[in-house]
């Protein structure tokens, strides 16, 4: 089922002017930032997302469904994840900003902008960035770190008799050299688009509406390119990353691999936990060893994406044929399996040594990390060829509520239940 939806030929000014004839819009909150008050609504799809469609810029997915957008969404061109400290003494003050962040994300994610406003003498509500531009697939998936429920023993907001089950920081693995600034948060937002743009438009007032509730703790930026027939995008070693993905990608697939099983609490039926690991890539290197290392360290082929012995890049990997240290060798002999979501990153140049700050954005699903990722990263970080050219540096673990019903905001049924 398709519900991914196209409008063509409706810009954001449109939805503006739809938004003035019915009669909704934005007030201004005392601080004089622009709340949102109600979301220009323009005609919507039926619930429910689905990962095919689509790429086209004034493409939309919808922000309600059984799951959040984001998770199993064919990935966009660019992705923010933008981490949150909350400064909100009260649940309800938590209440007030989940509910914005989710309006203007509804807002977003159907290619509409808050009104700029009439008034001069105040900020115009919106930044403004985006008004000409489409939807461009924008998505923006919510999770929730350790500390939103419990911080210094704390229940902060009286929640944390439903913390998930299975959601902790990454235990330390020997070899992180992690920067805890860029590490963890009480709340992360994934935002991705086909347009950086559109995508920083979306992080940049998630951030304006959290004045006051909410500070930012970091933010990241990736890109990914999978070429205009939407091939399996390549990272920055060449290779084509996400290529196994392709073993779960049907309903059964995505429920045994990523959504929450039925022993969590209530409020993360079709959620999931969204891990994040910021590993700087040593580029340069990586460009001094040969071709035969480099293939040798992933246990496949640079050019076909094709495992070790086999032709094309789906056909099934064979890890016998692959040397013991493979990445993917490592991987299938963890037995365990998780959906990838990763992107790109450049970060400049380290003035230390002249080299290049780049990596990967580690992204993964999965409905247990304790039994999926972290075994897998424990193998890998004991013995995986990989680890000669990369560095872990920062890492985070979110539980993602289930989707939404159009009137309910984000995390509703864990703050009202
Ligand atoms: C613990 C999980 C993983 C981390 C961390 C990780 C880092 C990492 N991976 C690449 C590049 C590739 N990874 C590939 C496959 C692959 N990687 C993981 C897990 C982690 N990777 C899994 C589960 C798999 C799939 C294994 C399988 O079942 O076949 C590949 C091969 C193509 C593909 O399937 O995507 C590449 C290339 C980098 C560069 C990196 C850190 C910098
Ligand atoms: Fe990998």
């Amino acid at each position: 089922m398709d519900h991914e939806n196209k409008r063509q030929g409706m810009s954001r000014r449109d939805f503006l002017k739809i938004s003035a004839s019915v009669g909704v819009g934005l007030a201004l909150g005392a601080s004089g930032m622009a709340a949102v008050e109600k979301v220009v609504s323009p005609s919507k799809p039926a619930t429910g997302e689905a990962p095919s469609g689509s790429s086209a810029p004034d493409a939309t997915i919808p922000l309600y469904g059984e799951h959040q957008a984001g998770i199993i969404t064919p990935q966009q061109s660019y992705m923010y994840l933008a981490s949150f400290r909350l400064t909100a003494s009260d649940r309800a003050s938590v209440v007030r900003l989940l509910r914005d962040w989710t309006r203007f994300a509804d807002l977003s994610s159907a290619g509409g902008t808050m009104r700029t406003g009439d008034n001069p003498l105040l900020p115009p509500s919106d930044t403004g960035e985006t008004l000409d531009l489409p939807a461009a697939r924008l998505t923006a998936t919510f999770g929730f770190g350790p500390t939103f429920f419990r911080q210094d023993g704390k229940d902060r907001y009286g929640i944390a008799g439903k913390m998930p089950l299975y959601l902790k920081d990454i235990p330390r693995m020997p070899r992180d050299n992690l920067d805890s600034l860029l590490s963890g948060g009480d709340v992360c937002v994934q935002v991705c688009a086909e347009d950086q743009q559109v995508a920083f438009h979306a992080v940049r007032n998630f951030i304006r509406l959290s004045t006051g509730l909410a500070t930012v703790n970091w933010l990241q930026e990736g890109f990914i390119s999978g070429g205009p027939a939407g091939q399996t995008p390549r990272n920055l070693f060449g290779f084509k990353d996400g290529t196994a993905n392709a073993l779960h990608q049907s309903a059964e697939g995505y429920r045994d691999v990523v959504w929450a099983g039925a022993s969590e609490p209530e409020w993360m039926r079709g959620g999931t936990y969204m891990a994040y690991r910021k590993i700087r890539m040593l580029l340069e290197v990586w460009d001094r060893s040969s071709l035969a290392d480099q293939e040798d360290t992933f246990g496949r082929y640079k050019e076909s994406g094709a495992a070790y012995g086999k032709k094309g890049e789906f056909d099934t990997a064979d890890p016998a044929q692959m040397p013991i240290d493979a990445h993917v060798r490592l991987a299938k002999e963890s037995k365990r399996l998780i959906h990838r979501r990763g992107y790109s990153y450049t970060d400049g140049v380290d003035q230390r040594t002249g080299n290049v700050n780049a990596g990967l954005l580690f992204v993964s699903f999965q409905r247990n990390p304790e039994e999926q990722l972290i075994p897998m990263l424990k193998l890998m970080q004991s013995r995986d060829a990989l680890n000669e050219y990369a560095v872990h540096i920062a890492s985070g673990m979110f539980a993602c509520p289930g989707g939404l019903r159009e009137g309910q905001y984000i995390g509703q049924s864990l703050l009202e239940a």
